[in-house]
């Protein structure tokens, strides 16, 4: 049995659909459809995960839901569904407005997870309704338990018995992603674009053959294609790889979904919805692996900063790093990345999880804990990230990627190789990030 997801894109209206129950019946070992909530239309669109965070902001808004409401209508009228059967996904669109939510982190994610919710339960009613038998199976039902906070949910490791345990037959099972529930009841939302999450938490529980993963490219390149023009598709790449290029910027595979696939040694295929027939790229151990480039792919983030402090015989003084971190843990900041020098360190952290009020009193905080000659703040810093399990096999890769940036101008704040023996991190300044992403491509594909 495969599982199978669908990206918000593949479900932005009626032929999107149309073309995604087609490639469910195309292949009687896809029975299990994960679905994202309906993604934009056109590139000016907004998502409905978005619309409704809106709506979670402001619930008496008649506007918003009814803006929510014609995204799914204008599925389920393409599709014919009466509108009796709409019904319920249109009441519980104007209920969300009625629900009293324990604080505003709960309510937040709830209102997130209905994009999925109500969309997993149109399509399942829209497959009931073209005669494909079919059941809506809610995470709750299914037993997807979750820890952490409301809009970064960890999976807990009971939700492989649960899902093992769910009773179904020869049937569609229809599977909102995104979203579990926690200890209390509560709804909590992995991540965005956290739908990815949940097929692969489907796939390891019923220990699936394949995990198909369907977006709107027809494979994952060896760089974005927004920055360069018709990169290299890959054809086969390691789950390590993987990680490190989603982690990185290649946002078509969620960085943390690739943790249950790899427990449950699942292998992934990421596939187009509007061209199924192309093979797409399978991610897979790193034994299994049959080709073998220098680089694999090159990926770019701008969601990181860093703090950078100097200090003379910084390597000397016992217990340094530590008075930094606890100053670190106190705000409940979580860091990524620590090169350090001698006499200097920098720590990277991820931007979304700070606002610059905490930032600063952290800041004070160290400066007065551990007193630097420079303590500096960096807003303005991206991550390249160059991968390959094909790396360690090559001499001079990194001289190579450096002559690729310094023959273009570009200069670098930080280089960080030897952690993972296949990938090598450098800082540049946001400007020359799409350039040096370029830079680097096409000096390993030439
Ligand atoms: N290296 C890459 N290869 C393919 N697509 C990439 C890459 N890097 C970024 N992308 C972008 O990822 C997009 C697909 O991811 P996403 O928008 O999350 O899809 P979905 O709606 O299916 O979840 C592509 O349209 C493309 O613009
Ligand atoms: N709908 C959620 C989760 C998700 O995975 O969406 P998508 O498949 O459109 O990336 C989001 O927008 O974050």
């Amino acid at each position: 049995m495969k599982v199978v997801k669908f990206g918000g894109s593949s479900l932005a209206n009626g032929p999107q659909l149309e073309k995604v129950i087609n490639i469910m019946q195309a292949d009687s070992a896809r029975q299990i459809l994960v679905v994202s909530a309906p993604g934009k239309r056109s590139a000016e669109d907004i998502k409905v995960t978005d619309l409704l965070i809106q709506y979670a902001g402001d619930p008496s808004s008649e506007i918003l839901q009814k803006k929510i409401y014609d995204r799914y209508w204008e599925i389920a009228e393409y599709f014919g569904l009466p509108v009796e059967k709409f019904a319920q996904i249109k009441a519980q669109i104007t209920k969300l407005a009625q629900t009293n939510f324990v604080n505003a982190a709960d309510q937040l994610a709830a209102f997130k997870a209905h994009g999925e919710k109500l969309n997993a339960m149109l399509i399942a009613l829209i497959f009931n309704h073209l005669g494909l038998p079919a059941i809506y199976a809610d995470p709750k039902a299914l037993g997807i338990l979750v820890t952490g906070t409301a809009d970064s949910a960890q999976v807990s490791e009971f939700t492989y018995q649960n899902i093992k345990r769910f009773p179904f037959d020869e049937e569609y099972l229809i599977v909102p992603g995104f979203y579990g529930y926690t200890a209390d009841d509560q709804i909590a939302t992995f991540a965005r674009g956290g739908s990815d999450i949940t097929g692969s938490i489907m796939a390891r529980g019923l220990n699936a053959e394949l995990y198909e993963n369907f977006t709107d490219v027809s494979a994952i390149y060896a760089a974005n294609p927004n920055i360069v023009a018709h990169p290299r598709a890959i054809s086969q790449m390691s789950y390590k790889e993987m990680r490190e290029l989603a982690y990185a910027g290649f946002q078509v595979f969620n960085d943390e979904a690739l943790i249950p696939a790899i427990q449950g040694k699942i292998t992934i295929n990421v596939k187009n919805t509007n061209d199924p027939s192309a093979p797409g790229t399978l991610i897979v151990p790193d034994t299994e692996l049959t080709t073998s480039h220098k680089i694999t792919g090159v990926a770019n983030s701008n969601r990181f900063a860093a703090i950078y402090l100097h200090r003379y015989l910084l390597n000397k003084e016992v217990g340094f790093t530590l008075k930094i971190l606890q100053i670190l843990l106190k705000y409940n900041i979580s860091y990524e990345h620590m090169p350090s020098g001698i006499d200097d360190l920098t720590i990277i952290l991820d931007k979304s999880q700070i606002d610059s009020q905490i930032i600063q009193l952290a800041m004070a905080e160290i400066q007065q804990a551990v007193k630097p000659d420079i303590l500096e703040w960096y807003e303005d810093y991206a991550i390249i990230m160059v991968v390959g399990e094909g790396m360690r096999n090559h001499v001079g890769v990194l001289t190579d990627i450096l002559n690729a940036l310094s023959t273009r101008n570009i200069g670098v704040k930080m280089i960080n190789q030897g952690a993972s023996r296949i990938a090598v991190m450098l800082g540049v300044a946001q400007a020359d990030a799409a350039n040096a992403v370029a830079a680097i491509y096409t000096d390993f594909t030439n």
